[in-house]
């Protein structure tokens, strides 16, 4: 499942990587700990000659728990995506080295969501051959950008680029924040972090106002974009080309939304098959909660979901590759593809994680609610994925207007892009291909239901909003009385790309792998796609891809599906190969010691390290002796 990592050795051999410690630290420790752990990562690279796919997946064995996430993951991609080849040789290598450490500064305290209106200026000053870069009131300050509190020395600023008195819309510009010489912010920069978040703490994200910042011209990032000195505006390709860093960032969150399922699925099914509880014969002996049928449905859902994200990631890699090559040699025709196809896929990877992690957390009983079990500290550092590189509704409708310029084309008879193939198919000649009880044991028989179900689905809004505007609602509000159906719409396309990577990756394992391997993962694939149709059993019947009939033989061959998956279930987490260092959890450990690992955990303990606590002296004391307590 992750490319097994031959430097764990000697990643984990060092005390800095073993993450047993990290409970207790203040933010300022886990704030050091995670730039110290990225550089030593870094060292160990050139002793070891590790490639860069060595770095990377040294970081997911930390879950990300390191520095410089956003330097590296948007940032230099930033440069890369934004920054004419002369701007690329003087960047590049001060951030690969870093000589510069960066953020991306686009999200203000007012805007994070509507780029077109954040407030941010950045003004041409033909006199000096500078941009002048403004927060014009409170709201647009820089609000959120990773790194920026305390160690950015540079940012790219997204900015309004005003030229004379004409706005042209959002632009990068790289602006310097702090001294190379002793790191204080330079003349017209007030920046610093944000406070304390749910998670994710050892991250400054920051604020940013700039006073009259001057810049020079060649510091706005002007691949797609450039001013002349005469102050003339050149776009030499589509300004959606500067959300291209935010369309990677948005395939990365999918990996990410992997790897935080997968280590929760894995606590939960280890610990389930350790933990025994109750018996279901009086007297006899008590069960593994794993053996509960209830237990099953509250976590298998976990273990499916780890497996399709894993099949999705290595799909949209493909696909984002392709666009990007493209992209890069100025063809932007796959942009529209790529940005529909990443935002629904981001908004719904990273809700289903974080709904199935805290399905795993309750498995885990009273213990899922101790840190030392690691599955709720790994909900609280994904919750954040639903919204970052665009909130999840957001996100969702992007999609969905990409799925209804897809079916327009569709209706017209026009050529569509390969992921909404499906749409070119006549709606109506549909027939549910599962017509006997046995036909839902047939991955691809429920492909078809998918199918039909995300193209009513997208088929039934277009219809609505087409109905809207002919009934004289204009095109906004006919929109914004659609959005529900149209999020629907765009989760019910992101499901289906899931099932059918999901059929496609297993059916083409089964040509190489063994029978007994590609069996137990048609068992699973089999099971995700029967529990996405039951969790969304309304929408199947709505769209009349299933009927009640179908429904009924569909939720009894899922119950008998997680009996089937049972024997396998330790099997298909250990087979994550995680290292126990990376789950971090005491449940999840991989010699099933978890109530050993629990007790050494409680030991470790701060308050533990003394007897007596200091509280007694202040209070406790006087009180167990019935003396009277001081004034408090
Ligand atoms: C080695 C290290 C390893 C670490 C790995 C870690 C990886 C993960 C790291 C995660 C860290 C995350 C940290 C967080 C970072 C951030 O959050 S950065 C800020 C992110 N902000 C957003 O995403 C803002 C969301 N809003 C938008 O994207 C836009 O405002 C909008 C909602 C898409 C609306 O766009 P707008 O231009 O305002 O109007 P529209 O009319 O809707 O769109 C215009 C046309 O542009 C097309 N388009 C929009 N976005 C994109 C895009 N990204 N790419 C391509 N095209 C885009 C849109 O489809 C429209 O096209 P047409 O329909 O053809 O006109
Ligand atoms: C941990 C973390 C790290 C971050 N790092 C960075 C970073 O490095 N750089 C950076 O620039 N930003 C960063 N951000 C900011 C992030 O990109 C924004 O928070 C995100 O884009 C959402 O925008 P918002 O906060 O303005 O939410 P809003 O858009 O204000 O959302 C509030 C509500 O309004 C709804 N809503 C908004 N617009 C619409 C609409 N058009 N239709 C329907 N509903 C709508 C949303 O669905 C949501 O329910 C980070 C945020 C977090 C939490």
């Amino acid at each position: 499942m992750q490319k097994t990592f031959k430097n764990e050795k000697i990643l984990f051999a060092e005390p800095l990587f073993q993450c047993d410690g990290l409970a207790g630290f203040t933010r300022s420790e886990l704030y050091e700990n995670a730039i110290h752990r990225t550089l030593r990562i870094n060292q160990l690279k050139k002793e070891h000659n590790w490639t860069q796919e060595d770095f990377d997946i040294a970081i997911r064995c930390l879950n990300y728990e390191v520095g410089f996430v956003i330097h590296l993951s948007m940032f230099i991609p930033a440069i890369e995506r934004l920054a004419t080849d002369d701007q690329k040789a003087k960047w590049l290598p001060l951030a690969e080295s870093y000589r510069i450490l960066g953020t991306y500064a686009q999200t203000e305290l007012g805007h994070g969501t509507n780029l077109m209106a954040l407030e941010t200026t950045a003004t041409f000053d033909p006199r000096t051959d500078e941009f002048v870069l403004r927060t014009p009131q409170l709201s647009s300050m820089k609000w959120w950008p990773g790194s920026l509190g305390k160690t950015a020395t540079h940012a790219i600023v997204l900015a309004q680029l005003i030229i004379g008195n004409k706005n042209y819309g959002m632009n990068p510009f790289m602006v310097q924040l702090r001294s190379l010489e002793d790191h204080m912010p330079l003349p017209g920069i007030i920046v610093g972090d944000i406070g304390a978040k749910l998670g994710a703490n050892s991250n400054d994200n920051g604020f940013l106002i700039l006073n009259d910042v001057r810049i020079p011209r060649e510091n706005m990032l002007a691949r797609n974009s450039k001013v002349t000195k005469d102050g003339r505006y050149i776009q030499t390709s589509t300004n959606k080309a500067n959300y291209a860093t935010m369309v990677l960032v948005r395939l990365s969150i999918i990996r990410w939304a992997e790897d935080t399922i997968k280590n929760g699925s894995l606590i939960a099914i280890r610990y389930s098959a350790v933990r025994r509880q109750s018996s279901l014969q009086a007297g006899g002996p008590e069960m593994q909660v794993l053996d509960y049928q209830t237990q099953q449905y509250k976590i298998f859902p976990s273990l499916a979901a780890s497996y399709a994200l894993f099949f999705t990631y290595e799909a949209m890699m493909k696909e984002y590759e392709i666009a990007y090559a493209q992209i890069m040699r100025g063809n932007n025709q796959l942009l529209g593809q790529i940005h529909g196809q990443l935002s629904g896929l981001k908004a719904f990877a990273s809700d289903l994680v974080t709904y199935e992690l805290e399905m795993c957390r309750r498995s885990c009983g009273g213990h899922g609610y101790l840190k030392a079990s690691v599955v709720g500290e790994t909900l609280l550092h994904t919750l954040p994925l639903v919204t970052v590189e665009g909130d999840n509704t957001v996100m969702y409708l992007q999609c969905a207007r990409y799925l209804l310029k897809q079916i327009a084309k569709a209706l017209a008879g026009q050529d569509v892009d390969e992921p909404t193939s499906y749409l070119k198919k006549d709606i109506l000649s549909y027939t549910c291909p599962v017509q006997k009880g046995e036909h839902c044991t047939n991955p691809n028989y429920l492909l078809k239901i998918y199918t039909q179900r995300a193209h009513s689905a997208i088929a039934s809004v277009a219809r609505q909003l087409q109905f809207d505007l002919e009934s004289g609602k204009d095109q906004s509000s006919a929109f914004n009385n659609n959005l529900v159906s149209l999020v629907q719409a765009a989760k019910a396309h992101c499901q289906l790309c899931l099932m059918k990577n999901f059929v496609e990756s297993v059916s083409a394992l089964e040509r190489t792998c063994s029978e007994n391997l590609a069996s137990v993962l048609r068992q699973l694939c089999l099971y995700f796609g029967l529990h996405g149709i039951v969790t969304a059993s309304g929408e199947f019947l709505e769209s009349e891809a299933i009927g009640l009939q179908q429904l009924e033989w569909i939720k009894a061959e899922e119950l008998k599906s997680l009996a089937a998956i049972r024997p396998n279930a330790v099997a298909l987490v250990d087979a994550f190969d995680l290292h126990d260092q990376t789950v971090m959890s005491a449940l999840g450990r991989y010699d099933g010691n978890a109530y050993q690992h629990l007790f050494e955990a409680a030991k470790r303990e701060p308050m533990n390290q003394t007897q007596v606590p200091p509280a007694y002296y202040k209070y406790l004391r006087d009180l167990i002796k019935g003396q009277p307590l001081a004034k408090l």
